[in-house]
């Protein structure tokens, strides 16, 4: 088993930022990455807000907040991971852009680095076959919001090892997750049973079975879900929503995945949820405003 001690993060978006977040309040370093040094100055400036809005709830204090801060580094190029224990890549949900993350960031590690990927839905298998050390590749898929949510999914390739299970296994227990192991199929587990239900709210919304509000109301009071389908969808983001579901489709061979022509129609209009400020509700008014 090997102790992680420095991280590095591949993607400066909300799960990037995340994963950052959480590891730099662990005590572990941290090196952040993006396409751009205006989205990691966008993703630096984010973590600086979650975490003071958590001194501000008294969830941690001023001290920890500038340590963790002081513990993430801006990496322009993959040479500022070089001695990094563990990559994790939280880039666009998309295998191509991933498979060519991973082939151009393997030469700057040290040998005995661990990779992982927070893929929501891509096989860790096929993603580790880029890297030259598909052995120490393993899928950490954690939940959004990272700081909040209690859950890391943990995927073995089939070639992972021991070790690289084991040594993740203990640092998501760092950073005080669970860790819930799931078999290397399209989706995994949370999204093989959470994306299907968002998917088929957007056909109830689709074929006019109720609109946005009262579908959201509906399940948020109906089944007590914190947030409603359309709400997580915009949380998400609808261009993931979409890509699990055509992993799903395409991986699974059944026609149930099919993805709603609603939601390839606002992808394709680029409204994608809350990150560009409109998707299922309009966000750039002083309140979410339902688009239908
Ligand atoms: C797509 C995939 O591959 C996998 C996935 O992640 S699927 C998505 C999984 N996630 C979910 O299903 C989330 C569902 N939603 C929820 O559980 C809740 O709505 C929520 C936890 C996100 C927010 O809860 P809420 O009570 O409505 O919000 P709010 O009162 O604003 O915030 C609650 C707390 O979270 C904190 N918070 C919110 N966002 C935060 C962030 N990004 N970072 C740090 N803290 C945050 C707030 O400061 C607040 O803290 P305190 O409780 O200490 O006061
Ligand atoms: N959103 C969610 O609820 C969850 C998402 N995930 C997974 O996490 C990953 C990231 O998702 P999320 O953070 O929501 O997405 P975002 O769109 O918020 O962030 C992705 C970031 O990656 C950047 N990026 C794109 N290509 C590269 C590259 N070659 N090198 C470095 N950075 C790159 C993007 O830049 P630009 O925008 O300029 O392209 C963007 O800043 C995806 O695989 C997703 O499926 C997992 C769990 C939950």
């Amino acid at each position: 088993m090997t102790n992680i001690n420095k991280v590095g993060v591949i993607g400066a978006g909300q799960m990037g930022t995340g994963i950052a977040h959480v590891c730099a309040l662990a005590g572990l370093d941290v090196v952040l990455n993006d396409v751009s040094e205006d989205r990691i100055k966008a993703g630096l400036a984010t973590i600086n807000g979650n975490m003071s809005r958590q001194v501000r709830r008294n969830r941690i204090t001023e001290e920890q907040r500038q340590g963790a801060l002081a513990r993430i580094v801006p990496a322009k190029s993959y040479d500022g991971f070089t001695d990094c224990d563990l990559v994790i890549e939280a880039a666009t949900e998309k295998e191509d852009v991933k498979r060519k993350i991973f082939v151009q960031l393997c030469p700057h590690l040290k040998p005995d680095a661990m990779v992982g990927s927070n893929t929501s839905s891509i096989s860790i298998t096929r993603l580790a076959a880029a890297t030259d050390r598909p052995e120490r590749f393993i899928g950490i898929h954690f939940m959004n919001p990272v700081p909040l949510m209690e859950l890391v999914e943990l995927i073995r390739g089939i070639a992972t090892d021991d070790g690289t299970y084991e040594s993740t296994k203990a640092f998501c227990q760092r950073l005080g997750k669970m860790v819930a192991v799931s078999e290397d199929f399209p989706a995994f587990i949370v999204n093989r049973v959470l994306m299907p239900m968002i998917n088929e709210a957007i056909y109830t919304l689709y074929e006019g079975v109720g609109t946005v509000e009262a579908i959201d109301v509906a399940m948020r009071l109906g089944a007590n879900h914190p947030m409603g389908p359309l709400q997580l969808a915009d949380f998400i983001g609808l261009d993931i929503c979409l890509s699990v579901m055509q992993v799903l489709h395409e991986g699974l061979a059944d026609s149930k995945y099919r993805p709603c022509p609603l939601l390839v129609k606002y992808v394709e209009a680029g409204w994608l949820g809350r990150k560009t400020q409109r998707g299922f509700y309009d966000y750039r008014g002083e309140k979410p405003v339902p688009t239908r």
